[in-house]
């Protein structure tokens, strides 16, 4: 089958050589050309803008965005959405909103354009060798590009999840999800950290990954870590974050759901950003206002 890929960043530049393994006719492009020259390099149709992009591929088009969820998908969508017609499909990958894509699929449809909203997980590995997918749009349409999905996902790895947003919807639940076992796991290392033992983290991660209930890929992914830098000291504990945690707090505060866990991670990060707090001062000096408690000076 043929598609498109906008975007050729770390995942939208595997996710084409995953669809290419699967035999699919990949045509790609970014803004980026050095990108498309690369791509190119591998077999894969790479074209200089969006609209010839469309003109090369076959109608109904099926064209699949993998840019920064904001603006940049904003823009994108805008320009593919000027050389799409009716009856072509337009899939997003990042990490939009998922108010944002209901909105799009609402605006999209007038044109009869079918938008489907696509959380894709697994980082830039499990989009080259198999990632994980969760979908959202017209019921009757995803039958016509399930086989994609079928092709770059891990056995049982993608879900037709309902109507539009609900694909992003559960993508951005999973981050929030995300935010809370990294949290859980790095306040445990920091417990082991601060006490009397001498632990040996890489041997500790390996251990809880051999048949404890805890183990898991994050798990994983840390014994990695340790096994790189022992106790992580080339990193400053600094950690962003690009907003699927944030929504999904303010969308349980909207629900009235209890989520105290991810709130509370997504909570540490931003404290993680700052070196002193305001909040902190203002801590210490009511301990000192009424208790004389001692304070530090800068
Ligand atoms: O499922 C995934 O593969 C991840 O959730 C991924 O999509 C996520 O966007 C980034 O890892 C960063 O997320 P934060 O910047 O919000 O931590």
């Amino acid at each position: 089958m043929n598609i498109g890929i906008i975007g050729l960043g770390k995942m939208g530049y595997n996710l084409a050589l995953n669809l290419k393994d699967h035999n699919h006719e990949v045509t790609a492009f970014d803004k980026d050309l050095d990108a498309v020259e690369r791509i190119k390099g591998e077999g894969i149709t790479g074209v200089a803008s969006i609209e010839e992009l469309v003109q090369n591929l076959p109608k109904p088009r099926v064209v699949w965005l993998m840019v920064p969820a904001g603006n940049i998908t904003e823009m994108v969508i805008e320009e593919a959405s000027k050389s799409l017609e009716a009856g072509d499909i337009l899939i997003d990958g990042g990490n939009s909103n998922y108010k944002d894509s209901v909105r799009r699929a609402e605006q999209l449809a007038e044109k009869g354009i079918y938008f489907f909203d696509c959380g894709t997980s697994g980082g830039t590995e499990g989009a080259r060798h198999g990632v994980c997918i969760m979908i959202g749009g017209d019921a009757e349409v995803f039958k016509s590009i399930e086989p994609f999905f079928k092709d770059i996902a891990v056995e049982n790895g993608y879900l037709y999840s309902g109507k539009s947003g609900s694909g992003h919807f559960l993508k951005m639940v999973h981050n929030g999800i995300e935010y809370g076992m990294m949290q859980a796991i790095a306040e445990g290392f920091e417990i082991l950290d601060k006490s009397q033992f001498d632990y040996d983290y890489e041997k500790v991660a390996k251990v809880w990954n051999n048949g404890s209930v805890i183990r898991s890929w994050l798990m994983e992914l840390i014994e990695n870590a340790f096994s790189k830098d022992a106790n992580l000291s080339g990193l400053k504990g600094v950690m962003h974050s690009s907003g699927e945690g944030k929504w999904t707090v303010e969308t349980a505060l909207d629900l009235q759901a209890a989520a105290p866990v991810i709130t509370m991670s997504l909570l540490m990060r931003y404290r993680s950003l700052e070196e002193d707090t305001f909040s902190g001062k203002v801590v210490a000096a009511l301990r000192n206002e009424f208790g004389g408690h001692a304070v530090e000076k800068n």
